[in-house]
């Protein structure tokens, strides 16, 4: 197994547009971009830190997993993301070692990676997402 870095920290909010106020006009972030996933329920907000980003995740749908994490557990940290170099290699490997895979074939992810979700049962807790960029 190859992780190649801290891709992202994926941070569950209620409105983007409120938070970028700490991460943009308080702590000096810069807000790359906005992507709706539409797959995921979510709108992203990128705010690159040195080699890996911040994402801060708004949920499209009161169904979302985004919206369910909140109602659960109130905005903060959802998931961490590793870069892999070959994700469906690394989903192989992780199966192979038991590990409760979400997603079992990549999915589509902002900017165009491949992604797939570990469970938070087979991780401690936290919800590892694997990345994938061209
Ligand atoms: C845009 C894209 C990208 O980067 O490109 C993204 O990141 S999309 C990011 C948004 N998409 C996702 O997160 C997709 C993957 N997530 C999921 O499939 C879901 O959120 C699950 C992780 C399966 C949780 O689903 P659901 O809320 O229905 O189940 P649940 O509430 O019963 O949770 C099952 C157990 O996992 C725990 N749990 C739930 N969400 C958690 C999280 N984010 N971190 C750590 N633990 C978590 C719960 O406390 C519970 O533990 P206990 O039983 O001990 O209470
Ligand atoms: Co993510």
């Amino acid at each position: 197994m190859k992780v190649l870095k801290v891709d992202h920290i994926g941070v569950a909010v209620k409105n983007l547009d409120e938070t970028l106020k700490f991460y943009q006009d308080i702590l000096g972030l810069e807000l790359q971009g906005t992507e709706v996933v539409e797959e995921q329920k979510v709108k992203v907000a990128f705010l690159p830190v040195g080699d890996t980003e911040v994402e801060l995740l708004e949920s499209t749908d009161p169904d979302g997993p985004i919206a369910k994490f909140i109602e659960k557990k109130g905005e903060g940290i959802q998931h961490i993301a590793f870069r892999v170099p070959n994700i469906e290699e690394a989903i192989q490997e992780l199966k192979e070692k038991g590990v409760r895979m979400i997603d079992e074939k990549p999915r589509y992810g902002a900017g165009g990676a491949k992604i797939a979700f570990c469970h938070p049962k087979s991780t401690n807790g936290v919800l590892v997402e694997l990345s994938e960029r061209e």
